[in-house]
């Protein structure tokens, strides 16, 4: 997608040929910065800092994190200590397992003098891939949206509810939330999203806003506790949340609010949509609740909040009381119950095991096979 009116994907190859280039999602959106990782502990930092975030894209870094780690030492050892450092950034999304293990495949066998190249080509394919499931994602998300505006009046707008940022900085390139909401707006139809702030690190304030007001599609930030008081006053025709993975049977799991949201959504016969790539359904994973692990970051995310001055600084202000406790869960699981149904690269799917098995009976199969093999 765009920033200032060019062309940009969340992480490319430098023109090196070898180092990896980021956006730091940190300096967002009041400064575009950049990065360039040029280690595996560059790669590993980026992602637990949060410099760079998402579930497909932390998958996206880690691939070249591995690539990158190959580079300085080809052998079984540093490739089992890239693979350990990478998992261990962060635990709830799966599909920085998924990658991490797609890249383990790619390279295990091969003679170490080939394992650089092969690294780099299977990272490369991870990201286009992520780009065309995302685009297909908004083709299939799309018919939803036309559906809901084919039922509007002339000069009513969809209104789309969102939480976090599932958007292209999210992911290579598109989002997954956000595809169908941009394929809707560039074919003219009239749609406006409401974006929970999400606290603590407001992803829906400074990053979903920022990329939205980008590609020029209308939308409002609202504190995240607005979404329940919209649906009651019927200003709400769906909601469209992005997830860090859906469990066999369709729970789903993703930034923490969502549920309440589900909620909401629930008891206003809103229709809760959740957008993902294939790579974010975890079939070794039955109960969300019980199963997936919940991140659990530093009490500084709640207790300070960071924003631009009147005269253009950024600071970081505490809001917490001296000596308060603090808790900060990163996720929140949504039961498949609450969920409308999944929109995938391979079209909507309902939120069941039947429905998932069938549609993804491929990834079903050899996710549980390399599961059982360690
Ligand atoms: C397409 S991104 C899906 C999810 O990763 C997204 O909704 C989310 O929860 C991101 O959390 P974050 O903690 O910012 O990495």
């Amino acid at each position: 997608m765009k920033i200032n009116g060019k062309a940009t994907r969340s992480i490319w190859l430098e023109p090196d040929g070898w180092s990896v280039g980021i956006l730091d999602q940190t300096q967002l959106p009041h400064r575009v910065g950049f990065l360039r990782l040029t280690t595996c502990a560059d790669a590993a930092h980026a992602i637990s800092s949060m410099q760079t975030r998402g579930a497909p894209l932390i998958g996206a870094v880690a691939a070249y994190g591995v690539a990158l780690a190959l580079r300085d030492d080809a052998s079984d050892e540093n490739l089992e200590r890239a693979y350990a450092l990478l998992l261990a950034t962060r635990p709830t999304a799966i599909n920085l397992k998924w990658a991490l293990d797609e890249m383990m495949a790619a390279v295990r066998n091969r003679p170490r003098e080939e394992r650089v190249a092969v690294a780099y080509q299977r990272a490369k394919e991870i990201c286009d891939e992520d780009v065309s499931i995302n685009e297909a994602i908004g083709r299939n998300g799309l018919t939803i949206i036309e559906e809901i505006a084919a039922r509007k009046k002339p000069d009513e707008r969809v209104n789309v509810l969102t939480h976090c940022n599932a958007g292209w900085l999210a992911t290579v390139d598109w989002g997954t939330a956000t595809a169908p909401i941009y394929m809707a707006h560039d074919k003219g139809i009239a749609i406006h999203v409401w974006v929970d702030e999400t606290r603590p690190r407001n992803q829906g304030a400074s990053l979903t806003a920022f990329e939205l007001g980008q590609h020029g599609v209308p939308h409002t930030v609202i504190p995240d506790n607005t979404g329940g008081h919209l649906m009651q006053h019927g200003l709400v025709d769906m909601a469209i949340v992005g997830t860090d993975r859906v469990t066999a049977k369709g729970d789903v799991c993703n930034k923490i609010g969502t549920y309440l949201k589900a909620l909401a959504a629930k008891d206003n016969n809103v229709p809760f949509y959740v957008a993902l790539p294939s790579p974010t359904i975890d079939f070794t994973v039955d109960d969300g609740v019980a199963e997936i692990p919940i991140e659990q970051r530093s009490a500084e995310e709640v207790a300070t909040i960071t924003g631009r001055t009147k005269d253009g600084r950024t600071e970081t202000v505490t809001i917490v009381p001296e000596g308060s406790g603090v808790a900060n869960y990163g996720f929140d699981v949504t039961p498949a119950r609450l969920v409308t149904g999944l929109i995938t690269e391979r079209g909507i799917v309902a939120p069941s095991r039947d429905a998932l098995e069938r549609a993804f009976a491929d990834h079903a199969s050899r996710r549980r096979s390399s599961e059982a093999a360690e």
